[in-house]
């Protein structure tokens, strides 16, 4: 195949990929291929979500922590995360690269066919988005755009005393995989086959192919019962302080009441790592961070569960604050839990 210039590559990386029919189900009036997309009215009673978040190589992966197809997808799964978050379905994403030499327009093919299998699993539309060069990192940047019932989208503002806070499922799996792929990218030879058989193929794939909560978010709005709500991309440390600083409210979080795998904890103790500590500051999980009155706790988790969807009560809303505790397992001891994940412009994550 000859070298591909800007338009063609475009066109090889997404023509045909949706069909009309999916994109006209996605409220697409025009999609990839003018000056900017149209999109049909979301209709009475309801509003728009739009949110973007952006995935950068060295920062957010490596060639030897993700696949390209892996890369794509994650960047695509990561923005419906938000939605999730808000209690929204997601509906169509711009697509912004940063293309740099190493990333040929077949690294780039592949990157795409993660990136539109996230897609269709979520009924996304990829209606547009931008491409440049780049001197040396990859850069992924997409926008999302969702709508959610009129009042109804859940934001972090919501905790009040005496509520509950749950999570919608494990934490610090994803952590566990980076920390794993990333000792396999620097052992070579025997040691590297020895801990690639090792790999738990479950950490590896919280990583690479992150679940975003679109249905736990969708119940926890429709029904009226998630009263704040975040995903949890830094950790669940730092998505707890948000709502507490949103809310002006104090979060009072169980150490003993963490959901922990067993993959997880079997890593942790394997490699000397606390279970723990990488549950409340791991971060990338992308499950679902919020807060319900108590009373709704039973039939919330009734919902869920009739999705295959769990709920973990890990803690509880008190007056006070802003702040975030951690009741410890061995004392019962209260102490603050440090604003501790991940943060771009603090070194590492912990
Ligand atoms: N460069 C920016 N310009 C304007 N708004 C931004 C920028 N970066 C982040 N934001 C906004 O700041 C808020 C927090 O962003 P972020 O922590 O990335 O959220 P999340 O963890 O949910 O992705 C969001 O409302 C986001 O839209
Ligand atoms: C090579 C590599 N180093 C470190 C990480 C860990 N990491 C990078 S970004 C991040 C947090 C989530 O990304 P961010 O851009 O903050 O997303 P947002 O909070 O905006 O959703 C984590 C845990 C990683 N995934 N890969
Ligand atoms: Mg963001
Ligand atoms: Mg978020
Ligand atoms: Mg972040």
């Amino acid at each position: 195949m000859p070298p591909l210039d800007e338009f063609g590559r475009i066109r090889f990386w997404t023509e045909g990929r949706q069909s009309v029919d999916f994109l006209a189900r996605a409220g697409v009036s025009l999609g990839i291929g003018d000056d900017a997309a149209v999109l049909k009215d979301a209709g009475p009673g309801w509003e728009w979500l739009v949110a973007a978040d952006t995935m950068v190589e060295q920062v957010h992966f490596l060639d030897e922590t993700m696949g390209e197809a892996d890369v794509g997808y994650k960047a695509l799964a990561s923005n419906v995360s938000d939605i999730a978050a808000m209690g929204g379905e997601p509906k169509c994403a711009l697509v912004s690269v940063c293309v740099p030499p190493a990333w040929n327009e077949e690294r780039m093919r592949r990157l795409y066919d993660g990136l539109y299998e996230c897609a269709e699993r979520y009924g996304v539309a990829v209606i547009g988005g931008d491409t440049t060069s780049a001197p040396r990192d990859l850069v992924v940047s997409v926008t999302v755009i969702g709508t959610a019932q009129a009042g109804k989208a859940i934001r972090r503002s919501g905790a009040r005393p005496g509520q509950a806070v749950f999570l919608t499922g494990p934490t610090g799996l994803s952590a566990a995989g980076l920390h794993a792929l990333r000792r396999i990218a620097a052992a070579e030879g025997a040691e590297r086959d020895r801990l690639l058989r090792a790999l738990p193929p479950r950490l590896a794939q919280a990583h690479r192919r992150p679940v975003p909560s679109v249905k736990a978010g969708r119940i926890l709005a429709e029904t009226g019962w998630g009263t704040s709500l975040n995903d949890v991309s830094d950790g669940v440390a730092s998505e707890a302080w948000e709502i507490a600083e949103a809310s002006g409210v104090k979060l009072v979080l169980k150490e003993k009441l963490l959901p922990l795998s067993g993959e997880l904890s079997a890593y942790a103790g394997d490699n000397g790592m606390s279970a723990a500590e990488l549950a409340l500051f791991g971060g990338e999980d992308y499950v679902l961070l919020g807060t319900a009155d108590k009373s709704c706790v039973r039939e919330l988790r009734e919902r869920l569960g009739a999705e295959g969807i769990p709920l973990f009560a890990i803690g509880e809303v008190e007056e006070g604050g802003p702040g975030v505790w951690l009741e410890s397992a061995d004392t019962g001891k209260r102490k603050p839990l440090p604003k501790r994940g991940y943060n771009h412009f603090r070194e590492g994550i912990m």
